[in-house]
């Protein structure tokens, strides 16, 4: 296998934005060309401010101010790239079918499957067309299908390299992945494609973290990966309620069981819920694909992690409700954080979407802050919900730049996203300006209890009661 110089990325998203850029980085003697149909998408990375690329992540901007132009590129020009590269990552959207067979549950493969046949329809060579989004276990198949039957007889080799960055630690997680994975076949030139795309990695990595499987294994261990790390937060958040009951203080109990080496720390931070555009979305693909091959009892164990996250989002929404005495309509609540951790601008799945949407069924009025997510992006958010009229959501929610100012007259504050310039807040001057009793409800565990009982407020923290 010739040693690789030009690759190409289809997908300028969350993904392709930063593995690109790193890889980027870290290889300087390869040209890498990420292409996008989203113009917009591809305008905003092409800007000449930083501060206005479409991703927020923390060193991120560094990164592309030092490659973009010399070995990192973003374009719309999609054949050309294709045409050139010898290996074609495929780093589009797999969202959740809101249609059809499988509608609600099953990944929704079509951008998956326009890429293949583009990707057939230009190559003019042998190619390497590595899967960097998360697919269903045998996409590759379906690939090499359209690759085999509509290219122009090149020679396809397929791999499976999921990604396992999370948001707002990407640059990190990329540099220092714990691991890498790469399936592929163990036919001769499926070794050399391995090969291929190890020697990229190895550039950065050391060799034992770059794990080799078959195809298959590489697809499902990122479904499974996303399964073990949200039931491990659905499964923290389940006792959280149980704390709130009983006295016992989740903190202590995450301290507690996280000592066991066989349990480990991390992933038991009790919160309003989990979000973000993978874990619910890649659990429900796994549900569903179990049910296919007639695993009932395997699809309804893991589908039990996304009726719990979704327990604990309305739990936090009635507690507010219950404590503001049973009723909010009218009443000002700020939200303090709307993207679904911190140090991101991204919102999918976010818990505070569905926490604000139970607060305006009661009729609250909702002013919202977040330091990285703009209006447009808060609006979207909800008026997709299809709950009320857009109308409605606006007149009922307001988005504000203004996190201190805005708790003048307010009944209560909900904290949503763990940002930490909430910690750095004058709680003192909120308290002072807000309307007796004063509520605050920590959705995120952020601030100390003593403090804020202590300066006045009626502080709600999850899992402590
Ligand atoms: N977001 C994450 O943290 C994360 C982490 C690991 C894996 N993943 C997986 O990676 C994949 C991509 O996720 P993302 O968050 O980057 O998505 P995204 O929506 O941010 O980006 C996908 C991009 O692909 C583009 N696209 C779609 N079809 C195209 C086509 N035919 N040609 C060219 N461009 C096309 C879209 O315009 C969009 O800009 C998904 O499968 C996701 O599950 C995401
Ligand atoms: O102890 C915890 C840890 C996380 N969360 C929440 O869980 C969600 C997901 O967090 P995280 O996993 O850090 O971010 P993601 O960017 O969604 O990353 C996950 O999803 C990615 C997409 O597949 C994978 O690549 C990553 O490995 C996987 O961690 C967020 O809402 C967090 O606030 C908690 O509530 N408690």
């Amino acid at each position: 296998m010739k040693k690789i110089t030009k690759i190409c990325c289809i997908g300028a998203g969350y993904v392709g934005g930063p593995t690109m850029s790193v890889i980027a980085k870290q290889c300087p003697e390869i040209q890498v060309t990420v292409v996008d149909i989203n113009q917009d998408r591809i305008d905003q990375w092409n800007t000449v401010n930083l501060d206005e690329l479409p991703i927020y992540e923390p060193g991120l901007k560094e990164i592309v101010g030092e490659t973009r132009g010399k070995n990192l590129f973003f374009s719309t020009e999609v054949d050309k790239a294709i045409d050139e590269a010898q290996m074609i990552f495929i780093s589009v959207n797999t969202p959740t079918k809101t249609y059809g067979k499988g509608k609600g549950q099953a990944a929704d493969l079509k951008f998956i499957e326009l890429c293949a046949r583009n990707i057939a329809k230009v190559a003019k060579d042998d190619k390497i067309v590595v899967e960097k989004s998360t697919l269903p276990v045998r996409t590759a198949q379906a690939i090499q299908n359209i690759l085999d039957n509509t290219g122009n007889s090149v020679k396809f080799e397929i791999l499976s390299n999921p990604e396992f960055l999370a948001e707002g630690t990407a640059i990190e997680d990329l540099i220092h992945a714990d691991r890498v994975l790469i399936g592929g076949n163990d036919t001769p030139s499926g070794q050399a494609a391995k090969d291929a795309l190890s020697a990229v990695y190895e550039h950065w990595l050391p060799k034992e973290r770059i794990l080799q499987t078959n195809v298959w294994s590489s697809e499902l261990s990122k479904l499974v990966a996303n399964a073990f790390l949200a039931q491990r937060v659905s499964s923290i958040n389940t006792i959280s309620a149980l704390c709130e009951k009983t006295d016992a203080n989740i903190q202590e109990i995450s301290r507690a069981i996280g000592f066991d080496s066989r349990i480990g720390s991390k992933f038991l931070n009790a919160s309003v819920g989990f979000g973000g555009s993978c874990f619910q979305k890649d659990i429900l693909n796994l549900v569903y694909i179990a049910r296919s091959y007639g695993l009932n009892e395997v699809a309804d164990y893991w589908e039990q992690v996304i009726i719990a996250n979704d327990y604990q989002k309305s739990r936090f929404a009635e507690n507010i409700i219950t404590n503001l005495y049973n009723t909010i309509s009218g009443k000002k609540i700020v939200m303090y954080g709307w993207a679904f951790k911190k140090d991101t601008n991204d919102t999918r799945e976010s818990a505070a979407i569905a926490v604000a949407d139970a607060l305006l069924e009661e009729r609250a009025e909702i002013i919202v802050y977040d330091p990285k997510v703009s209006e447009e992006r808060i609006y979207a958010d909800l008026d997709y919900l299809n709950t009320r009229s857009p109308e409605e959501n606006r007149r009922l929610l307001k988005v504000t730049k203004e996190p201190i100012e805005v708790t003048k007259d307010a009944h209560a504050i909900a904290i949503l996203t763990e940002w930490d310039e909430f910690k750095t807040y004058d709680w003192e001057t909120i308290y002072k300006q807000m309307l007796k009793p004063a509520f605050v409800f920590d959705g995120r565990r952020l601030l100390e209890t003593d403090t804020m009982k202590g300066i006045g407020f009626n502080y709600y923290k999850i899992g402590q009661s």
